[in-house]
């Protein structure tokens, strides 16, 4: 059976590649993501009798287009599908830290939260109410200490139960202003219409009215691996570079 595919994303430091290894150990591989200097970590583990591939995308504070790093974290989450991204957030500064979850919540609802670095958290007088934030976030929300392998079975069964589907999400959606939201609601069907229904259609039709060209190159890509394989016929978004 092919295993389940896991995404690692977070903030630059929150301990992903921390986790990453603890999840691994030597069953990794690493190279660049193609055609970019990016480093690209992959790697194998087994929880409950069941494979799991993991990636270790690159750390960022967002996932618009301002990086290459940005770039390859954004396109894997939306054209490679994980069955389940796994957002590392740092327990001693969350606020900082939300904008990226929300930001994922907003492009898959096969979302996890993992609250790192709690033993720190703890040593500064931080507490938590996970499961109000999971209530707040629409989506599960575990702290662990990757640096002292806790919470690591829990985060682990719930990696499992949603990459089986039988964990059911709300993922909590920005609202913007009434202009941006009735812009949102014209432009959607369009892009819906353009490239179909696999893709964050309210996401992708914010970044466009943002201006985000890079979008459009990667659909652009996307959509011409797919014609060379044969599984599109004749989709193309106009890209203005
Ligand atoms: N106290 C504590 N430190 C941790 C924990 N997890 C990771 N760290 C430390 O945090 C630092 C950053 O960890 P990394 O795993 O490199 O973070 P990263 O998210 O991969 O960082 P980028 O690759 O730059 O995005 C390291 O010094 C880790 O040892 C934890 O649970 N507790
Ligand atoms: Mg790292």
């Amino acid at each position: 059976m092919e295993s389940y595919r896991i995404a690692l994303a977070g903030n630059p430091n929150t301990g992903k590649s921390t986790l990453f290894n603890l999840l691994t150990g030597l069953r990794q591989h690493t190279g660049n993501w193609p055609g970019k200097t990016v480093i690209h970590a992959e790697g194998e583990f087994n929880h409950k009798d069941t494979d799991f591939t993991i990636v270790d995308l690159p750390g960022t504070y967002s996932l618009y287009s301002n990086s290459a790093d940005e770039e390859v974290a954004r396109d894997y989450i939306i054209f490679d599908k994980p069955d389940v991204t796994l957002v590392v957030l740092d327990a001693t500064s969350l606020e900082r830290n939300m904008n990226l979850a929300l930001q994922v919540m907003e492009m898959t609802d096969r979302v996890i939260v993992a609250l790192n670095l709690m033993d720190e958290a703890k040593k500064k007088g931080i507490e938590v109410n996970s499961e109000a934030l999971s209530k707040k976030l629409g989506v599960p929300v575990v702290k662990i200490s990757a640096r002292n392998n806790t919470g690591i079975k829990e985060l682990l069964d719930t990696v499992h139960e949603m990459a089986l589907g039988n964990v059911p999400t709300t993922p909590y959606r920005m609202t913007y202003s009434a202009d941006i939201e009735a812009k949102i609601e014209e432009l959607s069907p369009k892009v819906r219409q353009m490239i179909g229904d696999e893709f964050p259609i309210r996401w992708i039709s914010l970044r466009l009215l943002d201006g985000d060209e890079s979008i459009l190159n990667s659909l652009n890509d996307y959509f011409r691996r797919e014609r060379k394989k044969g599984g599109f016929s004749n989709v193309s978004v106009n890209a203005t570079t």
